[in-house]
């Protein structure tokens, strides 16, 4: 029925191959898990999941499962087939593609991945499932540039849950840390079901922001190497006590290593780093603004009550709506004004060649001295 083609990639679990199916005429993804790779309770766990989410009318944006089947050796899972894989490889491929110079031609329609992203999550939460995992290599793309939200494995059926390391740490929100869970005993590890509960939608919104920062800056948010998983908590809170001079100072500054003599310059630089283009994010100053929506709604550290999806969108649909006469809409001169307001970044964090001077329009200038 099925006819494996070629294998796609291989994840911690599973193998994923290009299928023909003549059974739908169509081909397929073949998502083959072996036993030993992982127990019966979580396949089943992942089943359930993507049989819910597939049933009724399936929504565009997730990657719905057609088909299951198991044998003594393996689990195998049909899916849906996304001719550009995921978003990762996707810009991997993209950036290089480029060079400093000459940024590849690939173009990021930030508004669409954006939306459709909104709409896949906001659809599962309303099925009582969150995702737990999201980050760009679960984000499939089609050859239309939809986006598939992909890799259920890791969901549960609950607004609630104690369980902590679940993910991707460079994506997961700060509340699913345990080691920032002071109570003793669940630091032993004697009585998880002590352990406080956290709310899972909340943890997939911030993953969500760091999804997006990633297409934004084509790097992490707070980029860990696994020896050092302490630094992770550090970042956490210098992130909380500023995160516009966290990300400037980490984000935008190295980028600047050439000098910039206008606003113009630091979007080329930021572009020619990632070596792909925003294909609906003009200038700098949309850059920003969407980053600090971003944090404002999404990347709350402490305050995870606070995160709202909702909230998010609706200031991303106003910051998109090119209609002036709008109270809420995007100005230039608005946009340059919350520039100062939320990214006048304190000097002394800035590197010494380095100055913010008020020209005619903010720009960052080297230092002639
Ligand atoms: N339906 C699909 N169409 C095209 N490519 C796919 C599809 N499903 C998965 N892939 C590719 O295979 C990779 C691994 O898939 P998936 O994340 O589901 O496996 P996994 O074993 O759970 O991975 P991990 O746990 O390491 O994230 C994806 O990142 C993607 O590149």
């Amino acid at each position: 029925m099925y006819t494996k083609l070629r294998p796609i990639q291989s994840g911690t679990f599973s193998t994923v191959y290009k299928a023909w199916s003549t059974k739908y005429n169509r081909y397929v993804a073949l998502k083959i898990t072996p036993k030993y790779k992982t127990s019966e309770k979580n396949m089943l766990n992942e089943y359930n999941v993507m049989k819910t989410l597939s049933s009724h009318s399936p929504h565009p944006n997730i990657c719905s499962m057609l088909d299951f089947y198991t044998d003594d050796s393996y689990y195998v899972m049909v899916l849906e087939y996304c001719e550009c894989g995921d978003l990762y490889d996707f810009l991997d491929i993209a950036k290089s593609q480029g060079t400093p110079s000459s940024p590849s031609l690939v173009q990021i329609d930030m508004q669409k991945i954006i939306r459709q992203l909104y709409s896949a999550i906001q659809f599962a939460h309303s099925l009582g499932i969150a995702h737990r995992d999201i980050k760009p290599e679960n984000v499939l793309l089609t050859i239309n540039g939809d986006v598939k939200l992909a890799d259920w494995g890791h969901a549960i059926q609950a607004s609630k849950s104690n369980d902590y390391q679940i993910g991707t740490d460079n994506y997961r929100a700060p509340e699913t840390f345990s080691n920032r869970i002071e109570t003793s005993s669940f630091k032993r590890k004697l009585d998880q079901s002590s352990a406080p509960l956290y709310n899972t939608y909340k943890a997939d919104y911030w993953s969500l922001g760091a999804t997006i920062f990633y297409l934004l800056f084509g790097d992490c948010l707070f980029r860990v190497l696994k020896p050092k998983k302490g630094q992770h908590l550090k970042n956490l809170h210098e992130f909380e006590k500023d995160p516009f001079a966290f990300i400037y100072n980490k984000y935008v500054v190295p980028r600047l290593a050439g000098g910039y003599n206008n606003e113009g310059d630091l979007h080329e630089s930021l572009q020619h780093t990632r070596q792909y283009v925003w294909q609906d994010l003009p200038d700098i100053y949309d850059v920003f603004h969407l980053c600090k929506i971003i944090v404002d709604t999404l990347l709350r550290v402490s305050d995870a009550e606070e995160r709202s999806m909702e909230k998010f969108m609706n200031m991303v649909d106003s910051a998109w709506n090119k209609d002036t006469s709008t109270k809420d809409s995007f100005s230039y001169q608005s946009k340059i004004d919350l520039f100062w307001e939320q990214w006048s970044i304190n000097t002394e964090s800035i590197p010494s060649n380095f100055q913010l001077r008020n020209f005619e329009k903010p720009c960052l200038v080297q230092d002639s001295k």
